[in-house]
């Protein structure tokens, strides 16, 4: 296992007898917990692990300016990416290369959110109610992720690509099941050797499929958005779709693109945005379920917010309880337990001494920062409105906010690959909560208040309880 990679100078946290198999095999089910044994033993200080890849040296907070810092050449997020997801083979060669399309999420996709919010917000309203389809008092038994996958997928490519696309059945179902598709497509792609990854990557893989399905609808209408840019010159300026699609388009002038590639580019951003939130969405819902006294303070805070501005992104600006809510999901149970995975491209030396050597992972020890009692006091305390305490009694906005991202909160990732769809996620993640407090009512079924079932943990993911039903009803 370590022979991919040298020992870095950080101390060994378990033993890497028989190359660091055991350890390795040891780590899909006790990820985190020898996360927490690492922190605790090295006090906060970096540590290593053999991994299947190699030694991978966790990090604590003091080193995370050097991780979000380090460059691609030194650090580099893609290549961690690589080696998990495969995304030269399960999305595109190119794509994975020269991922230009970031830019236009982080800078045109987020400009806009204000002047999208009344769709993104109509399309959210109108998904609860076509999912679950409720009328009178009855409640209503649903898997939440279930539930949520199919909304946020509706509500994302409704910025991505708009009406009627992000309704349509076929697209949406290749769009919420493509982040499974290129997860274990890249998982396979990963066990052979590189000159046959290709060869995966076209015959055993469900990714080739997926993407024929995208381009059946995305190609014919690239191609009808230049004939009219063509034939109508200025008015189409004027006139044209405002959409992820549209603007990805625009910015491709400079790079050449064919109508297939900026359809692999649209399948990659519906690849980072909709299990990431999906999964998150679901731990949020599971902790209201658990906490129904806190619709009430919650339902406040949108009704006061809403009074003053309508549904608008102004208002969801002001709804520091829901932020806050969310955020505090999110730290407590989040979707993973490390953060910020880069792979060291060259030997280097981090600002605390420690050597790793080319070859080796460096990764944020999130679990363990997100729960130092000396950053959050009571850390394992679910503790919903933590944050928005922390603004009314003066603290900044924007550092206590779901969208920002720090040393301390870690879910977003940080440095120049900091996730760059944060600020629409966080404003989708807002308005569901928003809508589901003001419309509906929500617990667990055959659960007593106050008990949220127990996460499953694969390796470092942490997936809610997909068994585990959750009862809607309309409110009064
Ligand atoms: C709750 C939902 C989401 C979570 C937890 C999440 C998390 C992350 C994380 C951890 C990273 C890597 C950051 C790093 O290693 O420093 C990332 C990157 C990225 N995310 Fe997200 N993300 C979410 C939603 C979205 C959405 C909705 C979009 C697009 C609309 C998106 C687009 C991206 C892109 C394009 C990158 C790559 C950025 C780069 O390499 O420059 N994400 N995300």
């Amino acid at each position: 296992v370590q022979s991919r990679s040298r020992k870095s100078s950080a101390p060994v946290l378990t033993s890497d007898w028989f190359f660091g198999y055991p350890t390795a095999l040891k780590m899909f089910t006790q990820y985190r917990p020898m996360l927490v044994e690492g922190y605790a033993k090295f006090n906060k200080h970096a540590f290593q692990v053999p991994g299947i890849k190699g030694w991978i040296v966790f990090v604590g907070r003091e080193l995370y300016d050097d991780v979000r810092k380090a460059r691609d050449d030194s650090l580099s997020m893609p290549e961690q990416v690589k080696d998990t997801v495969a995304l030269e083979y399960t999305i595109d060669r190119a794509v994975a290369l020269d991922p230009w399309h970031n830019s236009v999420v982080r800078k045109q996709m987020t400009q806009a959110l204000g002047a999208k919010f009344p769709e993104i917000y109509d399309e959210i309203t109108s998904a609860f109610q076509d999912e679950l389809k409720l009328s009178g008092k009855e409640w209503k038994p649903v898997y939440a992720h279930d539930l949520i996958i199919h909304i946020v997928c509706r509500a994302s490519n409704r910025l991505f690509v708009g009406l009627p696309l992000c309704r349509d059945p076929v697209y949406t179902q290749i769009s919420r099941d493509f982040s499974g598709t290129v997860m274990f497509s890249g998982f396979l792609i990963n066990l052979f050797p590189t000159f046959l990854k290709p060869l995966v990557g076209r015959w055993i893989t469900a990714a080739p499929r997926a993407r024929k399905g995208f381009e059946k609808f995305l190609v014919p209408m690239i191609k009808d958005r230049w004939r009219k840019e063509q034939e109508m010159g200025e008015l189409w300026e004027k006139d044209k779709p405002s959409d992820l699609l549209q603007w990805v388009m625009d910015a491709s002038k400079e790079h050449d693109s064919t109508p297939e590639d900026i359809t692999n580019r649209l399948l990659g951003v519906n690849f980072a945005a909709t299990h990431t939130t999906s999964l998150s969405f679901t731990h949020v819902v599971y902790w209201l379920a658990a906490r129904p006294e806190c619709a009430s303070i919650l339902r406040e805070d949108v009704d006061e917010a809403v009074a003053k501005h309508g549904w608008t992104k102004t208002a969801l600006g002001e709804m520091h309880k829901i932020d806050s809510f969310i955020k505090e999901s999110l730290r407590v149970t989040g979707i993973g337990a490390t953060a910020m995975g880069r792979k060291a491209m060259k030997d280097l030396t981090l600002s605390d001494g420690t050597f790793v050597p080319k070859g080796a992972s460096v990764v944020m020890n999130l679990w363990g920062i997100h729960h130092d009692p000396t950053i959050f006091p009571k850390p394992l305390e679910f503790d919903p409105l933590r944050y928005s305490r922390r603004i009314e009694a003066g603290e900044s906005e924007a550092g206590n906010s779901l969208a920002t991202a720090s040393g301390e909160f870690l879910f977003w990732g940080g440095g120049s690959h900091v996730c760059a769809g944060r600020h629409f996620a966080s404003q989708e993640m807002k308005t569901m909560l928003a809508v589901i407090v003001s419309l509906y009512e929500v617990k667990f079924e055959g659960l007593a208040d106050g008990v949220r079932p127990k996460d499953r943990w694969m390796a470092y993911s942490c997936i809610p309880d997909m068994k585990q039903r959750v009862m809607f009803r309309l409110r009064e």
